[in-house]
């Protein structure tokens, strides 16, 4: 049997299909790299770098990969950083070691929502079974705005009940304003000292919701693991973390739930929210969901809001150790408030 070699013009498309393969390939695998995985690829060869700066410029345009119904863009006119990078989770999640990998900035990456949040996955950790049957909650069907007959408002101004997975009333149920993910425009925007901010992007009305403090949940005991890595982090280097302690006291008032959650490596947009020393513009829920085992932290518009401005809330107060901190530790603060103290206040996990 004799072989023979195609003709040039036909090997030639052969050649073509074998590099279009590979850019297929290049387009699918390329969006799950980080920044700094990227940037290697980006210096193979003139295709590869070109799918890079198109992933880039898709993830500058929007941080939330699709998992929010609005896009929140990342603006930086100081700096070549042109995006943060981080796993996004519109909600609470249990802490994850290591962190998966997410695609982000593919093309097809629209900026239109690309998945349905379920309603277990909203709430975390849920009290409902594997089959989804409700372990406890109320039978409500329809609630009036804001407000359910079957859950009592403790009558603490910062904690609040909402419907949930639990309730018999559906996702379009009045009493479930957190639940509907981010429904007013944001965006992110770099500063000299700050870092990222979280901005208005539009005007928002006094008590809107703005979005919930989602990331990992850790034990106590990781949060103070972690703290110690995120302090030895920014000694070294530029370093921003995003970990939470809440203090729920209970009524009895003679017990406390901590509950830590580090936006760090996986997180929402919250963990862009900057400390102001004047209490900021946001005010501060902890929502409970009939069906979920833990209350969630929620951003409510404090007062009315114009577009660009900045979102921000306390940190909590600054005590005489956060001033007399080493180094290492003490962070200045830049809020620019009239009665700013000059020092962020420390968690001390
Ligand atoms: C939850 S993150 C907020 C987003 C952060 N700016 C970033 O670039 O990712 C908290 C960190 O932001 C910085 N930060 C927050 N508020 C600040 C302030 N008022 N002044 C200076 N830095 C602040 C600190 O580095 C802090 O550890």
């Amino acid at each position: 049997m004799q072989h023979q070699s195609p003709p040039p013009a036909k090997r030639r498309r052969l050649g073509e299909s074998a590099a279009d393969k590979f850019l297929r390939c290049a387009k699918f695998i390329l969006p799950w790299l980080n920044p700094q995985e990227l940037a290697v690829i980006s210096q193979t060869c003139k295709p590869l770098s070109l799918i890079s700066k198109s992933i880039t410029l898709q993830r500058s345009l929007n941080a939330t990969r699709s998992l929010e119904t609005l896009t929140v863009p990342f603006h930086n006119s100081i700096d070549s950083q042109r995006y943060a990078y981080f796993v996004y989770t519109p909600f609470q999640i249990p802490s994850s070691s290591p962190p998966p990998r997410q695609w982000w900035g593919g093309s097809g990456d629209d900026g239109s929502k690309s998945e349905n949040v379920s309603e277990g996955g909203r709430f975390g950790v849920s009290l409902v079974d594997e089959l989804g049957e409700r372990k406890f909650g109320c039978e409500c069907e329809k609630c009036e705005e804001g407000y359910c007959e079957c859950l009592g408002l403790e009558g603490m101004e910062e904690i609040g009940n909402e419907c949930g997975f639990g309730c018999g009333c559906g996702l379009d149920c009045t009493n479930r304003v957190s639940q509907k993910g981010i429904l007013v425009r944001l965006k992110i925007v770099r500063d000299v000292k700050k870092g990222w901010c979280l901005y208005a992007d539009q005007f928002i009305k006094k008590g809107q919701f703005i979005c919930e403090y989602a990331g990992e949940l850790l034990t106590t005991d990781e949060a103070r693991r972690r703290q110690k890595l995120y302090d030895k982090l920014r000694s070294t280097q530029s370093f921003s973390s995003a970990l939470l302690v809440i203090r729920e006291h209970l009524p009895s008032g003679q017990a406390c739930l901590r509950i830590n959650i580090d936006a760090t490596r996986i997180g929402n947009v919250a963990r862009f929210i900057n400390h102001s020393c004047d209490g900021g513009n946001l005010s501060t829920v902890l929502l409970r969901s009939s069906g979920a085992l833990l209350p969630r932290l929620c951003f409510f518009a404090a007062r009315d809001i114009v577009a660009e401005e900045e979102l921000s809330f306390s940190y909590g107060e600054v005590s005489i150790s956060d001033k007399k901190n080493g180094d290492n530790k003490k962070l200045n603060c830049s809020c620019g408030s009239p009665c700013c103290l000059g020092t962020l206040p420390c968690e001390n996990t």
